[in-house]
């Protein structure tokens, strides 16, 4: 279990944030999903479940996934360190533009949420040493730590990508899993953490929004999460529904850039995060983005008969620059739709 200082709680407890953040205190429902598809990569049926979970929902959960517990529970500690220094430590490393420490604000369009992050570059040679060794109290030992973690991770949604290529029944392999591995991919890394809300007690039925509704832009995220619920996604009837937390698992989102790789087949997933009145919730995110330059489209192996592309054609660069001036909530491909012929 992780346990954060009162300092680090009451650094995120300012008036305004709360005035704020009562604006958009969602509504509780607590109905969890009673099966998150879930996916064995050691199974011969992983390809074939992948898929359906990607058309259903856009999301699934993953065990025997071969990330080593202990790369895990490492990166988990040093991050939990560092979301416990004083406030004034910790905006040494801030603010994230794009690549820092960041409180209460997410991107630069005037979103808020309850919650506090560490974005790092996947290129750690991008991210400066000054940043690292805020981060960490040795920079070496953190960035051996995270370089172990997000490989780790990569490989294994390389596997999955692969998988779904099979399970698609494209006959290049590698047509997802080459974009995140190559050397230009364009891959973000997310630490947050969710401080526990115990003014929300008092807010019968209520809960504050921790991380707010939004899809991932990129092709693929991978979540790891401690065992503090708040994750929630939405279903195609508009529903939100709560994830049982699992921090021996992971899970995993279709982004955007995969929604339009597959004309629409897979789904991007609406997700969000709710707080906790008791317990802080801590989660690593790997975000698979493809090269800057990529042309994100359709691929024409999957577009069957007279199919038409959903989309007009983009590169990543492209997309990423309309999404990162939007809004959270923004329906982010609406702009790229091709309007269709009647
Ligand atoms: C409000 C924003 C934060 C975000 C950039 C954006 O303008 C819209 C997309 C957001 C998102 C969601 C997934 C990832 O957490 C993230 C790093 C990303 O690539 O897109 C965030 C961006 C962010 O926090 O800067
Ligand atoms: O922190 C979480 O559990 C999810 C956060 C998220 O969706 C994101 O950072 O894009
Ligand atoms: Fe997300």
């Amino acid at each position: 279990m992780v346990i954060l200082s009162k300092q680090s709680i009451q650094q995120l407890s300012s008036n305004s944030f709360m005035r704020n953040s009562m604006a958009s205190a969602a509504s509780s429902s607590p109905a969890f999903l009673s099966e998150v598809p879930l996916i064995d990569l050691s199974s011969p049926d992983a390809k074939q479940l992948i898929v359906k979970a990607c058309e259903e929902l856009g999301f699934f959960k993953v065990v025997n996934h071969g990330v080593p517990m202990e790369f895990i529970s490492t990166l988990e500690s040093e991050s939990t360190n560092f979301f416990s220094l004083p406030l004034s430590e910790k905006q040494k490393a801030a603010p994230p533009s794009p690549f820092g420490y960041g409180n209460k604000q997410i991107g630069r369009n005037g979103d808020v949420g309850w919650v506090e992050y560490i974005l790092l570059n996947t290129h750690l040679e991008s991210n400066s040493d000054g940043f690292l060794s805020i981060f960490g109290q040795d920079p070496q030992k953190l960035r051996s730590a995270v370089n172990n973690y997000i490989s780790a991770v990569r490989n294994m949604a390389c596997e999955i990508l692969e998988l779904m290529a099979e399970g698609l029944k494209i006959q290049q392999r590698n047509v997802f899993s080459k974009l995140v591995m190559d050397e230009e991919s364009d891959s973000v890394f997310r630490v947050n953490h969710y401080p526990p809300c115990p003014q929300i007690q008092a807010l019968k039925g209520m809960n504050m929004i921790g991380f707010g509704e939004h899809t991932d832009p990129q092709i693929i995220s991978v979540l790891r999460s401690n065992n503090t619920s708040g994750l929630q996604i939405s279903l195609a009837d508009g529903n939100w529904i709560s994830v049982p937390p699992d921090q021996n698992s992971f899970f995993i989102n279709v982004g955007d850039s995969l929604q339009v790789m597959t004309n629409g087949r897979f789904k991007s997933v609406k997700h969000r995060v709710l707080t906790n009145s008791l317990k802080s919730r801590i989660s690593m995110i790997y975000f698979g983005g493809p090269p800057l330059s990529e042309k994100i489209a359709p691929l024409p192996s999957l577009m069957k008969g007279e199919e038409r592309s959903l989309y007009k054609e983009f590169t990543w660069f492209e997309y990423k620059r309309s999404a990162y001036n939007s809004r959270l909530a923004d329906n982010r491909l609406v702009h790229f739709e091709r309007i269709a012929a009647s």
